[in-house]
């Protein structure tokens, strides 16, 4: 009797379901006014189906020209690109924490990245701002060097041989050996042994998390039903979060024992002073399992975001011959050739070299790596303006960077040129009325706020130290000067297909 009645009338049941679904999401729901494609009103699984054609941000930042600097990304999403949109999403503080989209990457557990509870957040930043201090950094100097000199090593047999070569490639071994040695401390010597089998999964471990996120319904779930989707392509991504899962904890496993004995001397790095790690309030230290949870996370928001930001600025630097000639130019005058073994000391590049940091800020500008949106929650229950706009409680609010670094109304309608000028003071171009300092507020490569990138400088003592340091010493040039850049993003974004470089010495090879 119920399974004929259901028969008859459950079709109906559902299609009644679904029109009123249809609706109410798109005319009716608090965010209703705000325009976005239809289904996007309708599903989370618009974003999911923008996150699997790996062309997420350019796909928002056109959605953004067409309808204008808010747009409605998800049922109950917002996605902003407006110069006044950032301050009050990313620095309001506790009223506007992650939301449930960080629950996708825990791992272990929530760690200093993933974490929705304020206060841990603010421990786990108490507890290690000493370990990212300039302090630190200074002292983890000689790690940066080691894997330099290596890298340069790789680059000049290439020079001697004549041969063409991925640059792209090396510099992923290069970034994945320093993160080894600060986070793991370890040196997995990638560079020397190229096997492109030894560099870890990381992008499988930002997609799978971006994609959990972006299904918040699903949460609960899909991270426990995911094991049994007969799908080759989710069984090799799961397998590859066990992969880094495991060789994180093996890692921390050796360090925490080398450190409870006192004969071993180790070097400092990330890694021990996780382990040395102190609240300076309350005294508090890091369980073994935190320890995992946070080298794991450095792993996971320092190696391919360093790796992919430096491929980029090469990419852009090698096709455009004006600026390449200045910044070889202002190389020439500050810097001497390096001999083997010497390295150039960090805090001395930092104030001569204005042309350097310009290409490096113009390449954070034009292509940002970490470009998943960065979501929060709306929590003050009267709600909260934001760009003009009344968005209710319950709601959330994100910025995509590539969006905002792209907005012609702030880059001028040259925005997709790499244009390091803009960065100088005697700037010339669209903006040339605007100030310097207004437009570092409006580039977030790293975030911004109080959850803004804890290894910024760490990146940046990597990415300035790798560019002077080849630029200075090789000659490079591009296989193929006319190569468009097509990029890929998985949340974090990286040129797709290899960088082919031939490179000449600029003195005799050392090694
Ligand atoms: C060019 C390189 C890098 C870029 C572009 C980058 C970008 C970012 C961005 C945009 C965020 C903010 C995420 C959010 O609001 O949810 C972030 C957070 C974070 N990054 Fe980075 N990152 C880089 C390098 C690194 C390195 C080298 C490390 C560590 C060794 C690191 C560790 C972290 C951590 C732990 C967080 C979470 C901070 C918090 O919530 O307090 N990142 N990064």
């Amino acid at each position: 009797m119920f399974l004929a009645l259901l028969l008859s009338y459950g079709p109906y049941a559902v299609a009644v379901f679904l029109l009123f679904h249809l609706v109410y999401f798109r005319w009716f729901h608090p965010l209703a006014k705000f325009p976005g494609p239809f289904w996007a009103s309708q599903t989370n699984a618009w974003k999911a189906y923008q996150l699997w054609t790996r062309r997420m941000p350019v796909t928002l930042q056109s959605l953004h020209e067409r309808y204008g600097p808010v747009i409605r990304i998800g049922p109950n999403d917002l996605n902003f690109a407006s110069e006044d949109a950032s301050a009050t999403i990313y620095k309001s503080g506790r009223t506007m924490p992650k939301s449930s989209f960080y629950d996708g990457f825990t791992t272990f557990q929530a760690n200093l990245f993933g974490t929705r509870d304020e206060d841990l957040h603010a421990l786990r930043r108490r507890q290690m701002s000493h370990g990212f201090s300039a302090a630190s950094l200074k002292s983890m100097e000689g790690i940066f060097d080691r894997h330099i000199s290596e890298l340069r090593k790789q680059i000049e047999e290439y020079a001697v041989s004549g041969e063409q070569f991925d640059l792209k490639e090396l510099i992923a071994y290069y970034a994945y050996d320093i993160i080894g040695e600060l986070a793991f401390s370890r040196d997995f010597g990638t560079l020397r042994s190229r096997d492109p089998a030894d560099l870890p999964p990381i992008n499988d471990h930002i997609f799978l998390g971006c994609m959990y996120g972006m299904l918040p319904n699903l949460l609960p779930y899909s991270m426990r039903l995911t094991k049994y989707i007969p799908l080759p392509y989710v069984q090799k991504m799961l397998k590859s979060r066990l992969r880094l899962r495991n060789t994180t904890a093996e890692c921390v496993a050796v360090e925490m024992a080398r450190s409870k004995d006192p004969q071993q001397n180790t070097e400092k790095n990330l890694l021990t002073q996780l382990i040395d790690a102190k609240d300076p309030e309350s005294g508090a230290g890091l369980t073994h399992t935190d320890v995992a949870s946070e080298a794991f996370g450095f792993l996971v928001a320092g190696s391919h975001t360093t790796s992919g930001t430096l491929t980029l600025l090469f990419y852009h630097l090698l096709h455009s011959p004006k600026v390449a000639a200045h910044l070889t130019k202002e190389l020439d005058d500050q810097l001497e050739l390096l001999d083997e073994g010497s390295s150039y000391i960090y805090q001395n590049l930092d104030s001569t070299l204005p042309y350097a940091h310009a290409c490096i800020q113009e390449n954070y500008r034009i292509t940002p790596v970490f470009t998943m949106p960065l979501p929060r929650m709306v929590t003050d229950p009267a709600g909260v303006i934001i760009a003009s706009q009344h968005i209710p409680v319950g709601s959330n609010v994100s910025m995509v960077n590539y969006c905002l670094h792209h907005n012609a109304s702030i880059w001028g309608p040259d925005h997709n040129i790499f244009d390091p000028s803009r960065w100088l003071p005697s700037r010339t171009g669209d903006n040339k009325t605007r100030s310097v300092k207004a437009d570092i507020n409006n580039i977030m490569p790293f975030g911004a706020g109080h959850r803004t990138c804890i290894g910024r400088n760490i990146a940046a003592m990597s990415v300035l130290k790798v560019l002077v340091t080849l630029w200075r010493n090789y000659e490079f040039s591009v296989v193929d000067e006319h190569e468009a850049l097509v990029i890929e993003s998985v949340g974090i974004d990286e040129k797709a297909g290899p960088l082919l470089c031939r490179v000449k010495m600029r003195r005799a090879a050392a090694f």
